[in-house]
């Protein structure tokens, strides 16, 4: 899928390109950094800095939203903020499930990043039975059996999946079948799920190899890696 469907007054109106919609984040973040300095007007130069990407860009992505700032003036830093927000849903409340909560499901759970950012999790779910009702945060676990129920009640539509890989799948089929619309998938697995659901792979092991791959080009010719 190249083009996503942005919303205004809940009417799609144009096609904004997947590679934009994975930088509005970026600029979210820019902007919120920014607006914590007092600053209230940015232009696409300083933005576009902050961001890390070039100012071509920046104006190019932000012309999908119907952002164009002001000539000699640049954007306003909150409402830029505010139309980017609005665009991601991120003014909106999102309730999240964590499923496994091991290692990583518990760094999580217990992260309180997300809160700001629009995301509240909601409920902590594990297959293990002996840690049923173990607190993290304010958060008890529950069992997956209970999963419905709470995708249920707390009206989920986000599910984190942090098990084994060997187990990811059947999670995912069971958020699904509970009616969560997006996985965040941390596990090594390839999720098959049905049209209108979203999966996001995070893979921190890549993000660490194109990390090398960039470290190796640094060196100069000749120069061995030490194994
Ligand atoms: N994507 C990344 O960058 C990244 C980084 C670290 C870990 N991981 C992956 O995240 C996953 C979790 O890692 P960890 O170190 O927290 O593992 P962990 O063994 O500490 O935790 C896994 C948890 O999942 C639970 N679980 C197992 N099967 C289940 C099932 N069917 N239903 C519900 N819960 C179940 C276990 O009881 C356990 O609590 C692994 O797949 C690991 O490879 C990914």
């Amino acid at each position: 899928m190249n083009q996503l469907r942005a919303q205004a007054n809940g009417r799609p109106v144009l096609g904004i390109p997947e590679a934009t919609v994975a930088r509005l984040p970026v600029y979210l973040r820019a902007l919120t950094g920014l607006g914590e300095t007092g600053m209230r007007t940015v232009s696409s130069e300083q933005l576009a800095a902050a961001a890390g990407v070039n100012s071509a860009k920046l104006r190019k992505d932000l012309s999908y939203l119907g952002s164009y700032g002001t000539r000699g003036v640049g954007y306003d830093v909150e409402y830029l903020r505010y139309q980017i927000a609005r665009e991601i849903g991120v003014n909106q409340d999102w309730a999240v499930v964590i499923i496994g909560i091991g290692n990583l499901g518990q760094a999580l759970s217990n992260y309180g990043g997300f809160r700001s950012r629009g995301f509240r999790i909601v409920a902590l779910i594990d297959g293990d039975r002996s840690r049923v009702g173990e607190m993290h945060g304010d958060l008890p676990i529950h069992h997956i059996e209970k999963l419905d129920e709470l995708v249920a009640e707390h009206a989920c539509s986000i599910g984190v999946i942090a098990t084994p890989g060997d187990a990811a799948q059947e999670v995912a089929d069971r958020l699904v079948a509970a009616g969560v619309t997006s996985i965040l998938n941390f596990a090594p697995a390839v999720l098959a799920v049905p049209d209108g659901v979203d999966v996001r792979k995070v893979d921190l092991s890549i993000e660490l190899q194109i990390l090398a791959y960039h470290e190796q080009r640094k060196r100069a010719p000749g120069e061995e890696v030490q194994a």
